[in-house]
């Protein structure tokens, strides 16, 4: 049963970001005290009490966790950099430190946000369900592999005095996205996205903001004294499986681009990408740099991945709050400086 939250106060570690600033603003509506801990700043609020620190230092985290009664931890290093040591610091290290600082403070509930694509391995992946799913033991980015040991710490310490559940949302798009539209629409004012990898039958997950700060709430509110979600992980998706090369068309054309046609065989993409990452490997020494076209990108382009969320909707009520249909409109009204520039000129 839900636990009453009226006025509770949560920490949102990560409150700054895509993810973080919605869920302070979910937050905020269900009546939850929000403080948000953040290593930058990006927006303000009166209704919020503001820490600027870095989460792999206690001393910066134990202020901003007096009288919290949940912590959502969201922050990670932006998915597609290529900084492996601080993948390594901020979600290994770093989520270790949060544990260690919540039972310091004495906290006795943490949400972590973590990602379907810790079962990921490049292999399709069909309606998965999170107890036939072992970690991926070959994933195909060191993000994923640190997010892996983020939420299997975090699960791991899971107690009678401190209640974890991890929240695997997957392909979130929204308002204020930060990577998924505005990298589309770069690719397609470059003129890359006329190209579609493989056959364009790959079935995927996307899945609005709205509804990942829906499971993130519900989450915080379910677990507690003989909960079933305590120190369980939960897929959280928009329940619409949709052919990726469908939601891409419709996110491209709804903002005025044209629609992928060319099909590319995705083997080849998928080895061009392998090759990218050797060259990238064998030049680190000399010269940092991150190929766009990656193997986790073409593999998650060109295969399905697509996830089942009904251990959510039984052990936390969760459902889809926002369809894809309304989801992708809220989007695309949200970006009008993301349009097509050349749409006004053929008008
Ligand atoms: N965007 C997606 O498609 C997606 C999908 C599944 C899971 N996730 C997970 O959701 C979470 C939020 O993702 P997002 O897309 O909002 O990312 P984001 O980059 O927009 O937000 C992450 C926030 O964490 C903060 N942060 C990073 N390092 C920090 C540190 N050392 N101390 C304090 N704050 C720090 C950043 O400043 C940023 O504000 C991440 O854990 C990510 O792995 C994202
Ligand atoms: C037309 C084309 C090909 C456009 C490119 C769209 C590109 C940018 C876009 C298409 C699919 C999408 C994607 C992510 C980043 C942007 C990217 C790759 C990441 C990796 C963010 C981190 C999450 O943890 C994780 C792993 C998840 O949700 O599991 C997702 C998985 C889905």
């Amino acid at each position: 049963m839900a636990a009453s939250v009226k006025n509770k106060k949560c920490l949102v570690i990560g409150g700054c970001g895509f993810l973080g600033r919605h869920l302070c603003e979910g937050l905020l509506e269900r009546g939850w005290t929000v403080n948000v801990f953040d290593i930058r700043s990006t927006f303000e609020d009166s209704r919020i009490k503001f820490f600027i620190g870095d989460l792999c230092k206690k001393e910066d985290l134990l202020p901003a966790l007096e009288g919290v009664y949940c912590v959502f931890h969201c922050a990670s290093p932006a998915p597609l950099s290529n900084n492996k040591a601080l993948f390594y610091k901020v979600n290994y290290e770093g989520t270790r430190n949060v544990i260690e600082a919540c039972k310091e403070a004495g906290v006795k509930r943490m949400v972590l946000t973590s990602s379907a694509s810790v079962v990921y391995e490049g292999k399709g992946i069909r309606n998965g369900r999170e107890e036939e799913l072992p970690y991926a033991a070959k994933p195909l980015d060191y993000y994923t592999e640190t997010k892996i040991l983020q939420e299997r710490t975090s699960l791991e310490a899971n107690s009678d005095d401190f209640y974890t559940v991890a929240i695997r949302p997957h392909g979130i798009f929204g308002p204020r996205d930060l990577q998924l539209v505005p990298i589309t629409v770069d690719m397609a004012r470059k003129g890359k996205t006329k190209f579609i990898i493989g056959d364009g039958k790959n079935v995927v997950d996307f899945t609005y903001v709205g509804n990942v700060v829906h499971g993130h709430i519900l989450a915080a509110e379910h677990i507690g004294p003989g909960s079933p979600a305590n120190g369980k992980a939960y897929h959280i998706t928009n329940d619409e499986p949709i052919f990726f090369w469908t939601f891409m068309t419709r996110l491209l054309t709804g903002l005025g681009y044209p629609a992928p046609r060319i099909h590319l065989p995705y083997s080849l993409l998928y080895v061009v990408a392998l090759f990218l990452q050797f060259v990238a490997w064998i030049v680190s020494p000399l010269v940092i740099f991150t190929p766009s076209l990656s193997p986790m990108k073409v593999a998650l382009a060109g295969t399905d991945h697509f996830y089942n969320c009904e251990n959510a909707k039984r052990d936390l009520g969760y459902s889809p709050v926002f369809t894809l249909d309304q989801a992708l409109k809220l989007t695309i009204e949200s970006y009008p400086e993301m349009r097509n520039p050349e749409e006004k000129k053929g008008s």
